[in-house]
């Protein structure tokens, strides 16, 4: 079966997209968006994301992870899929769409996208660890030095022995400014670390503002496949109007054959 595709990347974070208004694509085909996903053998991606149609928004977000399964929110890949809607017309400058975790509004400028994420309601927090979900899971651990820090082994350590099957996202963080952290994520479902992760560098903003590591409600966070910046309010305890930005950028076309 032939199926026409898009690349993007987010910050380095890498989707395949595929036009799904005419509801071609085998949606439980696990080892189809596996094999599509696969480094080696296949085209190479964090994740797939299907565009379909909506009744009452512009679109429709489905996320699929590497391995092939269905997930919850992905930041990055809402960010370039509101990107690809403009491309293809169905938007314009703003577009609204729903995803596993409700409905979003972003914002598109050039290769620059807002989304507006989730309020987030409960953090669990301890002296150097939180845990929230900002449409995924996520666990927010400060080291004292990321870029020399074991990501991969200890991101999978904590997944799989804290969290489990279903497991969470883990991201190390170090703070470099007042209002700055550098961030490095081991998603689960990729099962490794990715160069950036849109939710993960949510759940840092909100978890380092509301340990009191910064005072700042627009966060700068170095990933290591770019810079996005997280702004938020915070009423009755409640985080609002949390807005992830940063670039989303169409690196290719093709034809999975
Ligand atoms: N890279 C994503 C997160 C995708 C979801 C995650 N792997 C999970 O299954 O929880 C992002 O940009 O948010």
């Amino acid at each position: 079966m032939e199926i026409p595709f898009h690349k993007y990347q987010g910050t380095g974070n890498d989707f395949i997209i595929i036009d799904n208004r005419q509801m071609y694509f085998p949606k439980n085909d696990t080892n189809l968006v596996a094999s599509m996903c696969d480094r080696k053998f296949g085209i190479g991606a964090d994740g797939l994301l299907l565009l379909e149609n909506h009744d009452s928004a512009d679109f429709k977000m489905v996320y699929y992870n590497s391995d092939g399964n269905l997930s919850t929110m992905c930041g990055n890949g809402g960010r370039c899929i509101a990107h690809f809607s403009n491309y293809l017309g169905i938007s314009k400058e703003n577009a609204f769409f729903e995803a596993v975790d409700g409905m979003h509004e972003a914002s598109i400028l050039g290769n620059t996208v807002s989304l507006k994420m989730n309020n987030v309601t409960k953090i669990e927090t301890s002296e150097k660890v939180a845990f929230l979900n900002t449409g995924s899971p996520h666990h927010v651990q400060l080291v004292e030095d990321v870029t020399r820090y074991d990501v991969f082994s200890e991101g999978r350590k904590i997944r799989n022995d804290r969290y489990g099957k279903e497991g969470a996202n883990v991201n190390f963080v170090t703070q470099t400014d007042t209002d700055t952290f550098s961030v490095r994520t081991y998603e689960r479902g990729v099962e490794d670390e990715t160069l950036s992760c849109g939710t993960g560098v949510t759940a840092v903003a909100i978890a380092m503002f509301e340990t009191g590591k910064t005072t700042q409600q627009k966060v700068t966070l170095n990933t290591q496949g770019g810079v996005l910046q997280v702004s938020f309010s915070k009423e009755n305890g409640i985080y609002k109007e949390v807005f992830l930005e940063g670039p989303a950028i169409r690196v290719f076309k093709g034809t999975w054959a």
